[in-house]
């Protein structure tokens, strides 16, 4: 398995590398087959929300082919549809114009008329046994990631030894308090794993999570092909 460190000037240079990279590596899995739908998970957080802006321009006029890319997210805020704490929407907002199959975009479910287990296990059934060619995950500066927080049950509950595929998490500590998450053996069994990360802020997780610290939950998370770290230079700042 190898790991992979690109690091960028600044957050707007970095999320043009990730879109750019995505879009090399979603062609190359295309060419590689006239029929492959490429599984792509989507991560929350701010500089996933540029990379999104970015991927939607490049997808609607590039290699790509948007019909054969399915969507599906690594965690989300179990909050009403329309709320701006919503992962999933602005990103398909970003990614729609570009031409998707509306049939393979998999949001995770809003908090309108189900409850939070429910809503975590039908996204179990949807998701069934998928497994991601590449996984995006940003990071927070707890060392976070999708909604697995350190020191928190959410890690216990979807730890390696994850008895689900999807959990519903409570009390969490960043806003809102409810969310849903995929679990590490979700995310650990992608091709890819690519780490997205930006800010001063985010240095010290990125450090731990590089050194594989397994007190963070970004220290956890691997691909089964290649881990890349897409930084930029004042969240690399304190990698050895
Ligand atoms: O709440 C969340 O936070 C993390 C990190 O977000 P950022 O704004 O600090 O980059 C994100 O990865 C996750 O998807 C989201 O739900």
């Amino acid at each position: 398995m190898e790991t992979e460190l690109e690091i960028f000037d600044d957050a707007d240079t970095l999320a043009a590398g990730v879109s750019e990279g995505l879009v090399r590596r979603i062609s190359e899995l295309q060419r590689e087959s006239n029929t492959k739908i490429v599984s792509v998970c989507l991560t929350g957080g701010t500089i996933a929300g540029k990379v999104h802006e970015l991927l939607g321009a490049e997808l609607a006029d590039g290699p790509v082919d948007p019909y054969r890319i399915a969507l599906w997210w690594g965690d989300e805020r179990f909050v009403p549809t329309g709320s701006e704490d919503r992962n999933a929407e602005p990103a398909i907002s970003a990614l729609t114009p570009a031409g998707l199959d509306q049939a393979l975009v998999h949001p995770m479910p809003s908090s309108d008329g189900v409850d939070l287990d429910g809503a975590a296990q039908a996204y179990a059934a949807e998701l069934g046994d998928t497994v991601f060619d590449i996984c995006l995950l940003g990071i927070g500066p707890d060392g976070h990631v999708a909604s697995l927080f350190p020191d928190h049950p959410s890690l216990a509950a979807g730890g390696e030894d994850a008895a689900a595929r999807v959990i519903a998490v409570r009390d969490s500590p960043k806003p809102p308090p409810e969310r849903i998450s995929l679990t590490l053996p979700v995310i650990n069994a992608s091709q890819q794993v690519w780490l997205v990360a930006a800010g001063q802020g985010k240095a010290e997780a990125v450090a731990k999570a590089y050194r594989q610290d397994p007190s963070v939950p970004a220290g956890r998370v691997h691909g089964n092909e290649a881990t890349w770290y897409w930084l930029d230079r004042a969240a690399a700042a304190d990698l050895d």
